[in-house]
């Protein structure tokens, strides 16, 4: 008899910055059957591949967290990748979801399918009443079609195929790419190594007046958990008819010129910031409503500064590590281990700063 806890989970992306997040959250609460493949022996955008992945394996609830994902100069710079591979992904665990029995999935969306000037905080019903931003329109148009994917799945073969909307994420496990990385985990990395170097300045894209949301990616994968194990009574009365997804932030948005702030005194750096305007700003703001979902009993717990502390002290143990995918694997056997003890998640982080610690 298949129970909650060992009931085979299927987590795609689980080394990337939210997967390696729903598998620490998962097992924190005692699931002891997830399913996890890397990129390097299963390609998504593969159907074959992934049709062979669901008849070998009875999967009977899925975390769509593997993606194209990059910032704003990788999605200006790549769109056809992005907008192609993260169809392709979607499409093919979705339908092979389907077409094998898998009753239950999560579709990971962003903040991104919400036009550029809606109105803030923007609610769900904000979805397709106005143009994109065009920085990362392809992503966006991919990502609506995830959610559309899901809804006429449910809608056509009673599927329970649930979408959310996150803001802007980070924390272990993040790309510290700095061309093609999210802000915080690039500036972070840029700040780092200038005061390594001993720079005296460092350049901060755009104006620095553009504002974001920013939420962190632990606080997303219990939001994730909380959303796929709602009852479909609560679900469907929390959201239907007028919306196909559930939007997940934290409701407090800052200026990425504090942002840059707060990350020089995080890393320590003593020099001068200086506004790169040739960069682009993107979309002006993006705050979400998250009024659904602080109704329906999820709220963030994680604020901005102690996040940026958290996810500084996992980019040391990343440098440590080598690669972010040792360090997910590093975090994911320690949580397996702490699951007992029920660590909060930042405290687990803690946990991480010497690994020979006692348990
Ligand atoms: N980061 C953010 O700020 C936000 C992210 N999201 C969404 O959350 C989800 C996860 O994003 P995030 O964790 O940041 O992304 P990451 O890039 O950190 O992780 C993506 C994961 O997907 C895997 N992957 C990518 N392509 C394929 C493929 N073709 N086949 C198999 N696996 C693949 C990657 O493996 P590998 O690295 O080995 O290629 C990695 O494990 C995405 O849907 C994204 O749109 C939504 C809002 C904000
Ligand atoms: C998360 C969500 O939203 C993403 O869009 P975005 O919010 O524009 O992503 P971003 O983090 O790259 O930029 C945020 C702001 O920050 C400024 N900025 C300053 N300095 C750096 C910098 O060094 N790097 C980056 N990347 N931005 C910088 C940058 O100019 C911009 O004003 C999508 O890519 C998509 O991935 C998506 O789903």
């Amino acid at each position: 008899m298949i129970t909650q806890l060992n009931q085979r989970i299927f987590v795609a992306g689980h080394t990337g910055l939210v997967g390696s997040a729903i598998v620490r959250a998962l097992r924190r609460q005692g699931y002891n059957n997830l399913l996890t493949v890397p990129h390097s022996h299963l390609d998504l955008t593969d159907q074959a591949q992934v049709r062979q992945l669901f008849q070998r394996e009875q999967i009977d609830a899925v975390y769509l967290a593997a993606a194209t994902v990059g910032g704003i100069h990788a999605n200006n710079s790549y769109p056809a990748e992005f907008i192609y591979s993260n169809m392709a992904i979607e499409t093919n665990v979705i339908h092979e979801a389907w077409r094998h029995g898998t009753q239950r999935l999560l579709f990971l969306g962003s903040s991104c399918i919400y036009p550029r000037l809606a109105p803030q905080p923007i609610p769900e019903t904000a979805l397709m009443h106005g143009a994109l931003e065009p920085t990362n329109e392809p992503y966006a148009i991919a990502k609506i079609a995830g959610i559309k994917l899901c809804e006429s799945y449910n809608r056509q073969y009673g599927t329970r195929y649930r979408s959310v909307m996150p803001t802007n994420l980070y924390g272990p496990c993040d790309s510290y790419h700095n061309e093609n990385g999210h802000v915080i985990p690039a500036l972070m990395r840029r700040l780092h190594e200038s005061k390594l170097a001993g720079a005296n300045e460092v350049a901060v894209w755009g104006t620095g007046e553009a504002r974001r949301e920013f939420l962190y990616v632990d606080d997303l994968a219990d939001a994730c958990l909380f959303v796929m194990n709602l009852s479909e009574d609560r679900y469907r009365g929390a959201t239907l008819p007028m919306v196909s997804h559930i939007n997940v932030g934290s409701g407090m948005e800052v200026s990425i010129a504090r942002l840059a702030q707060l990350l020089a005194q995080t890393v320590g750096y003593g020099g001068e910031l200086v506004f790169d305007a040739s960069k682009p700003d993107g979309t002006p703001r993006k705050l979400l409503d998250v009024g659904i979902l602080n109704a329906l009993g999820w709220r963030a717990e994680v604020a901005l500064e102690r996040g940026l502390r958290e996810t500084y002290h996992s980019f040391l143990r990343a440098e440590q590590a080598g690669t972010r995918q040792q360090l997910a694997r590093a975090l994911d056997q320690q949580s397996r281990r702490r699951r007992e003890m029920y660590l909060p998640p930042v405290a687990l982080e803690h946990a991480y700063a010497d690994m020979r610690s006692p348990y």
